[in-house]
Protein backbone atom coordinates (compact mmCIF):
# COMPACT_ATOMS: atom_id res chain seq x y z
CA UNK A 1 0.00 0.00 0.00
CA UNK A 2 1.53 3.43 -0.73
CA UNK A 3 2.87 5.97 2.01
CA UNK A 4 -0.43 7.79 2.95
CA UNK A 5 0.69 11.57 2.11
CA UNK A 6 2.09 13.67 4.60
CA UNK A 7 -0.16 17.26 5.16
CA UNK A 8 2.88 18.96 6.27
CA UNK A 9 4.33 20.28 2.80
CA UNK A 10 7.55 21.68 2.07
CA UNK A 11 7.44 25.65 0.58
CA UNK A 12 10.02 28.03 -0.99
CA UNK A 13 9.45 31.32 -0.34
CA UNK A 14 11.30 33.88 -3.17
CA UNK A 15 9.74 37.63 -2.64
CA UNK A 16 10.66 40.63 -4.54
CA UNK A 17 14.01 42.38 -2.93
CA UNK A 18 12.25 44.80 -0.93
CA UNK A 19 11.42 44.76 2.74
CA UNK A 20 7.55 46.00 2.16
CA UNK A 21 7.59 42.43 0.53
CA UNK A 22 9.84 39.81 2.18
CA UNK A 23 8.50 40.97 5.71
CA UNK A 24 5.09 39.83 4.90
CA UNK A 25 6.60 37.09 3.21
CA UNK A 26 8.21 35.89 6.30
CA UNK A 27 5.02 36.97 8.36
CA UNK A 28 3.18 34.47 6.16
CA UNK A 29 6.20 31.52 6.40
CA UNK A 30 5.86 31.94 10.73
CA UNK A 31 2.14 31.31 10.49
CA UNK A 32 2.66 28.51 7.85
CA UNK A 33 5.49 27.39 10.60
CA UNK A 34 3.30 27.21 13.28
CA UNK A 35 0.68 24.74 11.14
CA UNK A 36 3.97 22.61 10.98
CA UNK A 37 5.10 23.64 6.78
CA UNK A 38 8.87 23.55 6.08
CA UNK A 39 9.77 26.78 5.02
CA UNK A 40 13.02 27.19 2.48
CA UNK A 41 13.16 31.62 2.24
CA UNK A 42 15.45 32.35 -0.66
CA UNK A 43 16.42 36.17 -0.56
CA UNK A 44 19.92 38.15 -0.28
CA UNK A 45 22.62 37.68 1.05
CA UNK A 46 22.51 41.32 2.54
CA UNK A 47 18.63 41.15 3.64
CA UNK A 48 19.25 38.05 5.40
CA UNK A 49 20.89 40.09 9.08
CA UNK A 50 17.73 42.15 8.75
CA UNK A 51 14.99 39.62 9.12
CA UNK A 52 16.54 36.97 10.78
CA UNK A 53 14.67 38.41 14.16
CA UNK A 54 11.75 38.34 12.26
CA UNK A 55 12.30 34.52 12.08
CA UNK A 56 10.15 32.68 14.99
CA UNK A 57 10.67 29.17 14.25
CA UNK A 58 14.21 28.78 12.75
CA UNK A 59 13.64 24.89 12.88
CA UNK A 60 11.02 25.23 10.48
CA UNK A 61 12.43 28.61 8.52
CA UNK A 62 15.88 28.46 6.60
CA UNK A 63 17.23 31.27 4.88
CA UNK A 64 18.93 30.56 1.57
CA UNK A 65 20.99 33.36 0.22
CA UNK A 66 21.35 34.54 -2.67
CA UNK A 67 23.97 36.39 -4.81
CA UNK A 68 22.68 39.33 -6.35
CA UNK A 69 24.66 40.03 -10.15
CA UNK A 70 25.95 44.08 -10.37
CA UNK A 71 23.33 45.69 -13.06
CA UNK A 72 24.90 49.17 -14.89
CA UNK A 73 22.98 51.78 -13.82
CA UNK A 74 22.90 50.47 -9.88
CA UNK A 75 25.07 51.63 -7.33
CA UNK A 76 27.95 48.91 -6.80
CA UNK A 77 26.48 46.35 -4.24
CA UNK A 78 23.05 46.79 -4.19
CA UNK A 79 20.98 44.23 -3.16
CA UNK A 80 17.24 45.43 -2.03
CA UNK A 81 15.20 48.20 -2.91
CA UNK A 82 15.70 50.24 0.05
CA UNK A 83 18.95 51.20 -0.62
CA UNK A 84 18.12 52.62 -3.91
CA UNK A 85 16.04 55.70 -5.04
CA UNK A 86 12.67 54.20 -6.72
CA UNK A 87 13.42 55.15 -10.35
CA UNK A 88 15.70 52.80 -10.43
CA UNK A 89 13.79 49.81 -9.33
CA UNK A 90 13.57 48.58 -12.54
CA UNK A 91 17.27 47.76 -12.59
CA UNK A 92 16.89 45.70 -9.41
CA UNK A 93 14.53 43.85 -11.11
CA UNK A 94 16.72 42.85 -14.07
CA UNK A 95 19.02 41.48 -10.78
CA UNK A 96 16.56 39.61 -10.00
CA UNK A 97 15.75 38.01 -13.17
CA UNK A 98 19.46 37.69 -13.16
CA UNK A 99 19.18 35.02 -10.15
CA UNK A 100 17.18 32.80 -12.18
CA UNK A 101 19.97 29.95 -12.04
CA UNK A 102 20.59 30.43 -8.72
CA UNK A 103 16.68 29.91 -8.00
CA UNK A 104 16.36 27.04 -10.60
CA UNK A 105 18.90 25.10 -8.77
CA UNK A 106 17.83 26.28 -5.23
CA UNK A 107 14.31 24.60 -6.26
CA UNK A 108 16.11 21.83 -8.06
CA UNK A 109 18.22 20.63 -4.89
CA UNK A 110 15.16 21.64 -2.65
CA UNK A 111 12.70 19.94 -4.08
CA UNK A 112 9.16 22.05 -2.04
CA UNK A 113 5.91 21.38 -2.93
CA UNK A 114 4.88 24.72 -3.60
CA UNK A 115 6.61 27.96 -4.14
CA UNK A 116 5.44 31.28 -3.05
CA UNK A 117 6.92 34.24 -5.70
CA UNK A 118 5.45 37.65 -6.81
CA UNK A 119 7.91 39.40 -9.44
CA UNK A 120 9.72 36.47 -10.78
CA UNK A 121 7.29 35.96 -13.97
CA UNK A 122 9.41 33.20 -15.13
CA UNK A 123 9.09 31.24 -12.00
CA UNK A 124 6.34 28.54 -13.42
CA UNK A 125 9.09 27.50 -16.38
CA UNK A 126 10.89 25.99 -13.56
CA UNK A 127 8.16 24.65 -11.36
CA UNK A 128 5.53 23.53 -13.95
CA UNK A 129 8.16 20.67 -15.15
CA UNK A 130 8.79 19.49 -11.96
CA UNK A 131 5.34 19.29 -10.63
CA UNK A 132 6.04 21.73 -7.93
CA UNK A 133 2.72 24.29 -7.50
CA UNK A 134 3.36 28.07 -7.69
CA UNK A 135 1.70 30.34 -5.80
CA UNK A 136 1.39 34.30 -6.97
CA UNK A 137 1.36 35.77 -3.10
CA UNK A 138 0.03 39.88 -3.48
CA UNK A 139 1.72 42.22 -0.52
CA UNK A 140 -0.89 44.97 -1.55
CA UNK A 141 -4.31 44.92 -1.36
CA UNK A 142 -7.07 43.40 -3.76
CA UNK A 143 -7.68 47.44 -4.61
CA UNK A 144 -4.23 48.47 -6.11
CA UNK A 145 -4.52 44.99 -8.02
CA UNK A 146 -8.15 44.90 -9.26
CA UNK A 147 -7.80 48.46 -10.65
CA UNK A 148 -4.01 48.14 -12.23
CA UNK A 149 -3.10 44.55 -13.16
CA UNK A 150 -5.76 42.83 -14.31
CA UNK A 151 -6.50 41.41 -18.00
CA UNK A 152 -9.19 43.27 -18.71
CA UNK A 153 -7.28 46.85 -18.17
CA UNK A 154 -5.99 46.83 -21.91
CA UNK A 155 -2.14 47.72 -22.26
CA UNK A 156 -0.47 47.74 -25.42
CA UNK A 157 3.14 48.20 -25.11
CA UNK A 158 2.97 50.87 -28.64
CA UNK A 159 -0.20 52.60 -27.53
CA UNK A 160 0.69 53.86 -23.68
CA UNK A 161 -2.90 54.86 -22.38
CA UNK A 162 -3.20 58.69 -21.56
CA UNK A 163 -3.93 59.62 -18.10
CA UNK A 164 -7.58 60.18 -18.35
CA UNK A 165 -7.78 56.42 -19.87
CA UNK A 166 -5.91 55.24 -17.09
CA UNK A 167 -8.07 56.83 -14.78
CA UNK A 168 -11.21 55.20 -16.14
CA UNK A 169 -11.20 51.54 -14.22
CA UNK A 170 -11.48 48.55 -16.32
CA UNK A 171 -14.44 47.05 -17.15
CA UNK A 172 -16.39 45.10 -14.80
CA UNK A 173 -14.67 46.88 -11.80
CA UNK A 174 -17.23 46.57 -8.72
CA UNK A 175 -16.64 49.96 -6.63
CA UNK A 176 -17.75 53.58 -7.76
CA UNK A 177 -15.67 54.51 -4.27
CA UNK A 178 -11.92 53.13 -4.56
CA UNK A 179 -10.80 55.11 -7.60
CA UNK A 180 -8.36 57.67 -8.73
CA UNK A 181 -9.30 61.59 -8.88
CA UNK A 182 -8.66 62.90 -12.05
CA UNK A 183 -5.37 64.59 -10.72
CA UNK A 184 -4.18 61.47 -9.80
CA UNK A 185 -4.06 59.69 -12.91
CA UNK A 186 -0.16 59.90 -13.21
CA UNK A 187 -0.02 57.66 -10.32
CA UNK A 188 -0.43 54.63 -12.74
CA UNK A 189 1.68 55.18 -15.96
CA UNK A 190 4.62 53.54 -13.79
CA UNK A 191 2.00 50.20 -15.42
CA UNK A 192 3.18 50.93 -18.88
CA UNK A 193 7.08 51.81 -17.86
CA UNK A 194 9.62 48.85 -18.22
CA UNK A 195 10.73 46.85 -15.16
CA UNK A 196 13.77 44.74 -15.80
CA UNK A 197 14.76 44.29 -19.27
CA UNK A 198 12.18 43.62 -22.13
CA UNK A 199 9.19 43.92 -19.99
CA UNK A 200 6.74 46.50 -18.76
CA UNK A 201 5.75 45.85 -14.67
CA UNK A 202 2.10 45.81 -15.95
CA UNK A 203 3.20 42.27 -18.18
CA UNK A 204 5.62 41.60 -15.42
CA UNK A 205 2.84 40.96 -12.67
CA UNK A 206 -0.19 39.58 -15.05
CA UNK A 207 1.85 37.57 -16.53
CA UNK A 208 2.58 35.42 -13.47
CA UNK A 209 -0.75 35.85 -11.78
CA UNK A 210 -2.06 34.10 -15.27
CA UNK A 211 0.45 31.78 -14.93
CA UNK A 212 0.34 30.59 -11.52
CA UNK A 213 -1.41 27.62 -10.17
CA UNK A 214 -3.23 30.16 -7.70
CA UNK A 215 -3.16 33.60 -6.51
CA UNK A 216 -2.59 34.49 -3.06
CA UNK A 217 -3.93 38.17 -1.57
CA UNK A 218 -3.03 39.75 2.08
CA UNK A 219 -6.46 40.44 2.96
CA UNK A 220 -9.57 39.23 4.09
CA UNK A 221 -13.06 39.00 3.05
CA UNK A 222 -14.84 41.52 5.52
CA UNK A 223 -12.37 44.84 3.50
CA UNK A 224 -11.76 43.71 0.29
CA UNK A 225 -15.04 40.68 -1.09
CA UNK A 226 -15.89 42.42 -4.16
CA UNK A 227 -12.89 43.15 -5.61
CA UNK A 228 -11.22 39.66 -4.84
CA UNK A 229 -14.38 37.96 -6.54
CA UNK A 230 -12.98 40.52 -9.18
CA UNK A 231 -9.45 39.01 -9.42
CA UNK A 232 -10.87 35.51 -9.09
CA UNK A 233 -13.01 36.14 -12.31
CA UNK A 234 -10.65 37.91 -13.76
CA UNK A 235 -7.85 35.82 -13.92
CA UNK A 236 -10.55 32.71 -13.47
CA UNK A 237 -8.52 30.16 -10.92
CA UNK A 238 -8.64 30.12 -6.80
CA UNK A 239 -7.84 33.14 -4.73
CA UNK A 240 -6.30 32.31 -1.79
CA UNK A 241 -6.61 34.82 1.18
CA UNK A 242 -4.25 35.02 3.97
CA UNK A 243 -5.93 37.84 5.94
CA UNK A 244 -3.70 41.17 7.43
CA UNK A 245 -0.85 38.45 8.64
CA UNK A 246 0.83 40.89 10.77
CA UNK A 247 3.99 40.46 13.03
CA UNK A 248 3.60 38.46 16.32
CA UNK A 249 7.38 39.10 17.11
CA UNK A 250 7.07 42.63 17.17
CA UNK A 251 4.45 42.37 20.10
CA UNK A 252 6.79 40.35 22.17
CA UNK A 253 9.12 43.39 22.60
CA UNK A 254 8.88 46.05 25.01
CA UNK A 255 8.50 49.70 23.65
CA UNK A 256 11.62 51.39 23.60
CA UNK A 257 12.02 53.07 27.31
CA UNK A 258 12.82 56.54 26.39
CA UNK A 259 9.24 56.95 24.20
CA UNK A 260 7.03 54.32 26.62
CA UNK A 261 8.02 56.99 29.44
CA UNK A 262 7.27 59.97 27.12
CA UNK A 263 3.77 59.01 26.34
CA UNK A 264 3.25 57.37 29.83
CA UNK A 265 2.61 60.98 30.69
CA UNK A 266 -0.60 62.08 28.58
CA UNK A 267 -4.39 60.83 29.10
CA UNK A 268 -5.45 57.90 27.57
CA UNK A 269 -6.37 58.27 23.75
CA UNK A 270 -5.22 61.97 23.44
CA UNK A 271 -1.48 61.67 21.63
CA UNK A 272 -1.57 61.12 17.98
CA UNK A 273 1.43 59.40 16.44
CA UNK A 274 2.26 59.84 12.48
CA UNK A 275 4.82 58.59 10.12
CA UNK A 276 4.94 57.35 6.27
CA UNK A 277 6.45 54.30 6.22
CA UNK A 278 9.78 52.91 4.78
CA UNK A 279 10.49 54.66 1.63
CA UNK A 280 8.52 58.17 1.32
CA UNK A 281 9.98 61.36 1.69
CA UNK A 282 8.60 64.74 1.91
CA UNK A 283 9.66 67.97 0.08
CA UNK A 284 10.54 70.36 3.08
CA UNK A 285 7.96 72.57 2.62
CA UNK A 286 5.06 69.74 2.86
CA UNK A 287 7.04 68.42 6.15
CA UNK A 288 7.31 72.17 7.34
CA UNK A 289 3.04 72.49 6.73
CA UNK A 290 2.74 68.89 8.20
CA UNK A 291 4.39 69.63 11.42
CA UNK A 292 2.96 73.10 11.66
CA UNK A 293 -0.07 71.58 11.04
CA UNK A 294 -0.06 69.12 14.30
CA UNK A 295 1.07 72.21 15.98
CA UNK A 296 -2.10 73.93 15.41
CA UNK A 297 -4.39 71.06 16.80
CA UNK A 298 -3.05 71.99 20.50
CA UNK A 299 -2.88 67.83 20.98
CA UNK A 300 -0.18 65.66 21.92
CA UNK A 301 1.69 64.34 19.26
CA UNK A 302 4.74 62.12 18.33
CA UNK A 303 5.93 62.33 14.90
CA UNK A 304 8.59 60.05 13.13
CA UNK A 305 9.63 60.66 9.48
CA UNK A 306 13.05 60.45 7.31
CA UNK A 307 14.52 63.79 6.77
CA UNK A 308 12.72 65.81 4.06
CA UNK A 309 14.23 66.06 0.78
CA UNK A 310 17.83 68.31 0.80
CA UNK A 311 18.32 67.99 4.40
CA UNK A 312 19.94 65.64 6.69
CA UNK A 313 18.17 66.05 10.22
CA UNK A 314 14.33 66.49 10.73
CA UNK A 315 15.76 69.08 13.55
CA UNK A 316 17.62 71.37 10.74
CA UNK A 317 14.01 71.21 8.92
CA UNK A 318 11.86 72.42 11.37
CA UNK A 319 10.07 75.77 11.01
CA UNK A 320 11.12 78.72 13.04
CA UNK A 321 10.57 79.03 16.82
CA UNK A 322 8.79 75.42 16.31
CA UNK A 323 10.34 73.65 19.15
CA UNK A 324 9.75 75.95 21.47
CA UNK A 325 6.33 76.52 20.92
CA UNK A 326 5.63 72.70 21.10
CA UNK A 327 8.06 71.56 23.79
CA UNK A 328 6.73 69.20 25.97
CA UNK A 329 4.00 68.28 23.98
CA UNK A 330 5.02 67.48 20.74
CA UNK A 331 7.84 64.82 19.32
CA UNK A 332 9.53 65.55 15.51
CA UNK A 333 11.64 62.34 15.79
CA UNK A 334 13.48 61.72 12.83
CA UNK A 335 14.56 57.43 13.41
CA UNK A 336 12.14 54.52 13.45
CA UNK A 337 9.97 53.64 16.29
CA UNK A 338 8.65 50.86 17.01
CA UNK A 339 5.32 51.01 14.97
CA UNK A 340 3.20 48.72 16.32
CA UNK A 341 3.73 49.34 19.62
CA UNK A 342 3.57 53.16 19.76
CA UNK A 343 0.08 52.03 18.41
CA UNK A 344 -0.82 49.91 21.03
CA UNK A 345 -0.05 52.26 23.87
CA UNK A 346 -2.73 53.21 25.23
CA UNK A 347 -2.16 57.46 25.26
CA UNK A 348 -2.12 56.73 21.51
CA UNK A 349 -5.69 57.44 20.33
CA UNK A 350 -4.76 58.56 16.73
CA UNK A 351 -2.87 57.93 13.68
CA UNK A 352 -1.86 60.29 10.67
CA UNK A 353 -0.74 57.84 8.12
CA UNK A 354 0.40 57.14 4.72
CA UNK A 355 -1.66 54.03 4.05
CA UNK A 356 0.77 52.06 2.91
CA UNK A 357 -0.48 48.10 3.12
CA UNK A 358 1.29 47.34 6.09
CA UNK A 359 -0.15 50.15 8.21
CA UNK A 360 -2.78 50.03 6.84
CA UNK A 361 -3.33 46.90 8.32
CA UNK A 362 -1.84 47.94 11.71
CA UNK A 363 -3.75 50.93 11.90
CA UNK A 364 -7.07 48.72 11.18
CA UNK A 365 -6.06 46.01 13.46
CA UNK A 366 -5.59 49.08 16.11
CA UNK A 367 -7.91 51.24 18.46
CA UNK A 368 -6.98 54.06 16.82
CA UNK A 369 -8.63 56.98 15.13
CA UNK A 370 -7.20 56.64 11.49
CA UNK A 371 -6.06 60.27 9.19
CA UNK A 372 -4.43 59.25 6.08
CA UNK A 373 -2.28 61.32 3.11
CA UNK A 374 -1.48 59.05 0.55
CA UNK A 375 1.62 59.72 -1.35
CA UNK A 376 2.07 57.05 -4.00
CA UNK A 377 -0.15 54.84 -6.10
CA UNK A 378 -1.14 51.88 -4.34
CA UNK A 379 -1.53 54.28 -0.95
CA UNK A 380 -3.85 56.19 -2.68
CA UNK A 381 -6.52 53.04 -3.17
CA UNK A 382 -5.83 52.04 -0.11
CA UNK A 383 -6.85 55.21 1.47
CA UNK A 384 -10.29 55.38 -0.80
CA UNK A 385 -10.91 52.28 0.65
CA UNK A 386 -10.90 52.83 4.34
CA UNK A 387 -11.92 56.43 3.94
CA UNK A 388 -14.66 56.40 1.17
CA UNK A 389 -15.81 52.53 1.09
CA UNK A 390 -15.16 51.31 4.60
CA UNK A 391 -16.11 54.67 6.00
CA UNK A 392 -13.52 54.01 8.95
CA UNK A 393 -10.91 56.92 7.76
CA UNK A 394 -10.89 60.43 7.29
CA UNK A 395 -8.56 61.52 4.38
CA UNK A 396 -6.88 64.58 4.02
CA UNK A 397 -7.92 67.24 1.31
CA UNK A 398 -5.46 68.19 -0.75
CA UNK A 399 -5.27 70.46 -3.64
CA UNK A 400 -4.93 69.75 -7.10
CA UNK A 401 -1.05 70.29 -7.09
CA UNK A 402 -0.93 67.31 -4.67
CA UNK A 403 -0.18 69.91 -1.31
CA UNK A 404 -2.03 70.04 1.76
CA UNK A 405 -2.23 73.26 3.86
CA UNK A 406 -1.74 72.72 8.02
CA UNK A 407 -5.53 74.02 7.71
CA UNK A 408 -6.58 70.67 6.45
CA UNK A 409 -4.59 68.95 8.00
CA UNK A 410 -5.47 69.86 11.00
CA UNK A 411 -9.09 69.76 10.40
CA UNK A 412 -8.99 66.28 9.62
CA UNK A 413 -7.23 65.07 12.65
CA UNK A 414 -9.94 67.38 14.82
CA UNK A 415 -12.49 65.65 13.09
CA UNK A 416 -11.65 62.44 14.35
CA UNK A 417 -9.92 63.47 17.83
CA UNK A 418 -12.61 65.90 18.73
CA UNK A 419 -14.96 64.47 21.74
CA UNK A 420 -17.78 66.58 20.44
CA UNK A 421 -16.92 66.18 16.62
CA UNK A 422 -19.41 64.28 14.36
CA UNK A 423 -16.85 61.22 14.11
CA UNK A 424 -15.15 61.08 16.95
CA UNK A 425 -17.76 61.81 19.26
CA UNK A 426 -17.12 60.56 22.70
CA UNK A 427 -20.22 57.96 23.34
CA UNK A 428 -21.71 57.61 27.09
CA UNK A 429 -18.31 55.84 28.65
CA UNK A 430 -16.02 54.71 25.84
CA UNK A 431 -14.35 57.13 23.17
CA UNK A 432 -16.55 55.89 20.14
CA UNK A 433 -13.85 55.17 17.15
CA UNK A 434 -15.14 55.43 13.50
CA UNK A 435 -17.23 52.31 13.08
CA UNK A 436 -14.47 49.52 12.76
CA UNK A 437 -14.61 46.02 13.66
CA UNK A 438 -13.30 43.12 11.35
CA UNK A 439 -12.73 40.99 14.44
CA UNK A 440 -11.13 37.75 13.06
CA UNK A 441 -10.29 38.26 9.25
CA UNK A 442 -12.77 36.13 7.26
CA UNK A 443 -11.11 34.65 4.35
CA UNK A 444 -12.34 32.60 1.61
CA UNK A 445 -9.35 29.51 1.91
CA UNK A 446 -6.52 29.03 4.41
CA UNK A 447 -3.68 27.15 3.49
CA UNK A 448 -3.61 24.53 6.12
O1 LIG B 1 9.12 54.40 12.07
C1 LIG B 1 8.57 53.43 11.54
C2 LIG B 1 7.91 53.50 10.26
C3 LIG B 1 7.32 52.36 9.76
N1 LIG B 1 7.38 51.19 10.43
C4 LIG B 1 6.83 49.94 9.86
O2 LIG B 1 7.20 49.85 8.51
C5 LIG B 1 6.17 49.24 7.77
C6 LIG B 1 5.88 50.16 6.58
O3 LIG B 1 5.16 49.46 5.62
P1 LIG B 1 4.01 50.10 4.75
O4 LIG B 1 3.49 49.05 3.85
O5 LIG B 1 3.04 50.78 5.62
O6 LIG B 1 4.69 51.26 3.95
P2 LIG B 1 5.99 51.39 3.03
O7 LIG B 1 5.85 52.74 2.42
O8 LIG B 1 7.20 51.12 3.81
O9 LIG B 1 5.78 50.24 1.96
C7 LIG B 1 5.70 50.38 0.56
O10 LIG B 1 5.77 49.06 0.00
C8 LIG B 1 4.65 48.21 0.21
C9 LIG B 1 3.38 48.87 -0.26
O11 LIG B 1 2.25 48.11 0.01
C10 LIG B 1 3.23 50.18 0.42
O12 LIG B 1 2.04 50.79 0.03
C11 LIG B 1 4.41 51.02 0.06
O13 LIG B 1 4.26 52.30 0.54
C12 LIG B 1 4.98 49.08 8.68
O14 LIG B 1 4.85 47.73 9.06
C13 LIG B 1 5.33 49.92 9.91
O15 LIG B 1 4.90 49.37 11.13
C14 LIG B 1 7.98 51.12 11.66
O16 LIG B 1 7.99 50.05 12.31
N2 LIG B 1 8.55 52.24 12.17
O1 LIG C 1 1.61 51.50 -6.90
C1 LIG C 1 0.85 50.55 -7.22
C2 LIG C 1 -0.43 50.80 -7.68
C3 LIG C 1 -1.27 49.76 -8.01
O2 LIG C 1 -2.55 50.01 -8.43
C4 LIG C 1 -0.86 48.43 -7.90
C5 LIG C 1 0.42 48.17 -7.44
O3 LIG C 1 0.80 46.90 -7.29
C6 LIG C 1 2.03 46.56 -6.82
C7 LIG C 1 2.26 45.12 -6.65
C8 LIG C 1 2.88 44.60 -5.54
C9 LIG C 1 2.98 43.22 -5.35
C10 LIG C 1 2.44 42.36 -6.28
O4 LIG C 1 2.52 41.03 -6.09
C11 LIG C 1 1.82 42.87 -7.40
C12 LIG C 1 1.72 44.24 -7.57
C13 LIG C 1 2.94 47.56 -6.48
O5 LIG C 1 4.16 47.18 -6.03
C14 LIG C 1 5.21 48.11 -5.86
O6 LIG C 1 5.75 48.41 -7.11
C15 LIG C 1 6.89 49.25 -7.07
C16 LIG C 1 7.35 49.48 -8.50
O7 LIG C 1 6.89 50.67 -8.98
C17 LIG C 1 8.01 48.63 -6.23
O8 LIG C 1 9.10 49.53 -6.15
C18 LIG C 1 7.49 48.33 -4.83
O9 LIG C 1 8.51 47.68 -4.07
C19 LIG C 1 6.26 47.47 -4.94
O10 LIG C 1 5.69 47.27 -3.64
C20 LIG C 1 2.59 48.89 -6.62
C21 LIG C 1 1.31 49.21 -7.09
Amino acid sequence: MAEPKSSEFHITMFPWFAFGHMTPFLHLSNKLAERGHRISFLLPKKAKPQLEHLNLHPNLITFHTLTIPHVEGLPPATETASEIPIFLVSHLATAMDLTRHQVESAINDLKPDFVFHDFSHWITEITSPLGIKSIHYNVVSAASLAIALVPARKIDKDKPLTEAELMHPPAGYPSSSVVLRPHEARSLTFLELEFGSGLTFFERITTSMKQCDAIAVRTCLEVEEQLCDYMRRQFEKPIFLTGPVLSEAAATMPLEDRWAKWLDGFEIGSVVYCAFGSQYILEKSQFQELVLGFELTGLPFFIALKPPSGTSTVEEALPEGFEERVRGRGVVYGGWVQQPLMLSHPSVGGFVSHCGFGSMWESLMSDCQIVLVPHLGDQILNTRLLADELKVAVEVEREESGWFSKESLCKAIKSVMDKDSEVGGYGEEEPRKVERDIGKPRTYEWLH
